[in-house]
């Protein structure tokens, strides 16, 4: 069973996920894409990475601008599955840059 992450630990995790903040209970991040379409590639990686790992993130997608936010909802709130997860959403974004 997953365990909330304290706020010290959320902390520590977002020292190395310098894009994410941490707002009301879930991790949280906004990226600009340089397209429709390339936002939309986007989202398709991390839907796919999301299904592998069994944790999914909230997407909310506005033109270019797409907002990630990764909690578990099973528990309502941050878990160490967020925190990898917002890791492997960073990872997708680099690539593109
Ligand atoms: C049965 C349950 O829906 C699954 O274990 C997964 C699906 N993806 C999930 N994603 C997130 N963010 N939180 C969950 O609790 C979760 N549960």
């Amino acid at each position: 069973m997953a365990e909330l992450l304290s706020d010290d630990q959320i902390n520590d995790a977002l020292g190395a996920l310098p894009e994410w903040r941490c707002v009301d209970a879930a991790l949280v991040r906004s990226a600009e894409l340089a397209s429709f379409p390339d936002a939309i590639r986007v989202v398709n990686r991390v839907a796919e990475i999301a299904e592998n790992d069994n944790h999914h993130p909230d997407i909310d997608i506005r033109w270019r601008t797409l907002v990630f936010r990764c909690s578990t909802h099973s528990i309502g709130g941050v878990t160490a599955s967020d925190v990898s997860l917002a890791e492997e959403i960073d990872g997708v974004l680099d690539a593109l840059s």
